[in-house]
């Protein structure tokens, strides 16, 4: 009996002290797991909403963007919910008739109406970006540029969101932006990669903006952000006049001009190696001489046959003479006297330059290739042309060969992109399901959502944590089992002794 009671009381597992400790322990790290992994899992997603309304030359686009409310200064997080494009045609075409600028928009807001949850509208910003259109009518007409304004800024006032403004944004603006959207898409801003580069080509003008290696000779080309705590020194032209619908304008009106003789009678043929042979289509001089893009070019009146005859290389003859090359106040220039450093690193070229190119299959060869497979595509003849794409709108068809050869000659003759550095060049719509395009960098830009410093991020992920926790315990867990299996060992060899 006594040597009995002597096992008991060296078994340290058989006191009651001992167990109800090791069942406190155990309690006490499951409950740990337990708080801390309820207490750090994020709650659920709470969205925030803002609207840009993005009202290009040719047409107005709406952009819903959504992001988690409690990690708005992170990048990336934003992204495009929903689009819808305005009916018609961009707003400075409602010159004449201002109150239907703001009219044409209802159909997209009641649209955003719908879509955006009913307790976040009054929350929720809209601006409004007018581009190249209104800058062209501004300068035509200032008064009636300011009335279209004034029409489309009561429009959207009538809305439940918080109004934060209608306006013609610079060139400049939508170029950094554009960079800014297509950066922040990708998540190049908080990396110490390189970045990349933005072109965009729009009906009226054209921008192109990226960071160059050259220091920047001219101010008005120099644009300087510090984002997530770093410096970028981007250097951005805007060309206004040089977007696909102006310089169409423009070369047609050249052509006009070296063709048609004063006392010759309407209506004449205008030969055009731009259009496809077969091509043949009685537009008026007006038409073509509606812009202010057209100075120094001697007006043609009445109407005219526009015939196609379908040749590039002498298409890219007639878009060359566009490009003025003949002067440069610096050690080097795009075109127009225009201070640009040679391009550098990769580039994202959008709108247009994405919705040509795309539809012509030329975004992946080589300079060369390109080239030849566009010279094929020039030379079909029309009818074939329209037999093979019957859906596409005819306008849009009729143009695809003038604007691939812009295209081409802006990147090569104008920005100097070399057969080498083409394929550094992404023909790209979208990135991560959102527009490559200004809006979203204007929209971020405004609502601060890009921090000049890095936020502090915690140490560790949330999964990280869980996972770090749950080891740690586990690990605890072991040992504690392990202690346990040594000291009922060590007791059992020590009963068998006594035995
Ligand atoms: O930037 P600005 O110059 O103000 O013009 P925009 O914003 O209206 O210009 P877009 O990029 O929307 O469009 C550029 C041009 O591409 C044309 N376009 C749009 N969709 C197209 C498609 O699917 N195929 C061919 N052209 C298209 C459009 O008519 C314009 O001439
Ligand atoms: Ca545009």
């Amino acid at each position: 009996m006594d040597e009995q009671r002597e096992v008991k009381v060296q078994n340290p597992w058989h006191r009651p002290v001992v167990i109800f400790l090791a069942g406190v322990i155990t309690g006490g790290i499951i409950i740990m797991v337990a708080i801390s992994v309820i207490q750090y899992k994020p709650l659920p997603q709470k969205y925030k909403y803002g609207i840009v309304l993005d009202a290009g030359s040719s047409h107005t686009s709406v952009f819903i963007y959504e992001w988690p409310a409690e990690k708005e200064n992170n990048t990336g997080m934003v992204r495009q919910k929903h689009t819808c494009n305005v009916e018609g045609k961009g707003i400075s075409s409602y010159s004449n008739n201002p109150v239907g600028a703001g009219r044409s928009l209802q159909k997209c807001m009641e649209e955003a109406k719908k879509t955006i949850p009913a307790h976040r509208h009054h929350e929720t910003p809209v601006y409004l970006g007018a581009t190249a259109g209104m800058r062209l009518l501004k300068m035509e007409n200032e008064d009636a540029s300011e009335k279209v304004l004034e029409s489309v800024a009561h429009s959207l006032k009538s809305y439940p969101f918080s109004y934060q403004g209608a306006r013609i944004i610079t060139g400049q603006e939508e170029g950094a932006f554009g960079w800014i959207t297509v950066n922040y898409l990708s998540k190049n801003l908080r990396k110490p990669t390189g970045t990349l580069g933005a072109l965009d080509l729009g009906g009226a003008s054209t921008q192109i903006t990226f960071v160059p290696q050259q220091e920047i000779e001219s101010q008005d080309n120099s644009i300087d952000f510090r984002l997530y705590g770093n410096n970028y020194h981007l250097y951005t032209h805007s060309f206004l006049c040089y977007g696909k619908d102006q310089v169409l304008k423009i070369s047609m009106g050249k052509k006009m001009e070296s063709t048609f003789k004063a006392d010759e009678t309407h209506p004449i043929e205008l030969k055009d190696p731009c259009f496809h042979p077969g091509y043949n289509l009685t537009k008026t001089a007006g038409s073509v001489f509606d812009t202010p893009c057209m100075e120094g070019v001697k007006m043609a009146n009445g109407s005219f046959f526009h015939v196609g005859t379908g040749n590039w290389s002498q298409c890219q003859q007639s878009i060359r003479k566009v490009f003025n090359t003949s002067y440069c106040p610096y050690s080097r220039c795009s075109f127009n006297g225009i201070f640009q450093p040679s391009v550098d690193g990769n580039f994202g070229a959008f709108s247009a330059f994405f919705f040509v190119m795309d539809f012509l299959n030329l975004t992946s060869d080589s300079l060369d290739i390109t080239k030849q497979n566009l010279s094929t595509y020039c030379s079909t003849p029309w009818k074939k042309i329209v037999q093979n794409h019957p859906k596409t709108k005819e306008k849009y068809l009729s143009e695809y060969c003038f604007s691939a050869t812009y295209i081409l000659t802006l990147l090569e003759d104008g920005y100097k992109f070399t057969s080498k550095n083409w394929k550094d060049i992404k023909f790209i719509k979208k990135i991560e399901d959102s527009d490559a395009g200004w809006t979203l960098g204007y929209m971020l830009n405004l609502t601060n959502m890009i921090p000049a410093e890095a936020p502090d991020t915690p140490l560790m992920p949330y999964g990280g944590y869980v996972a770090f926790m749950l080891l740690f315990s586990l690990l605890i867990l072991v040992l504690l089992l392990m202690v346990y299996l040594y000291f009922r060992r060590s007791s059992r060899t020590a009963q068998k002794d006594i035995i």
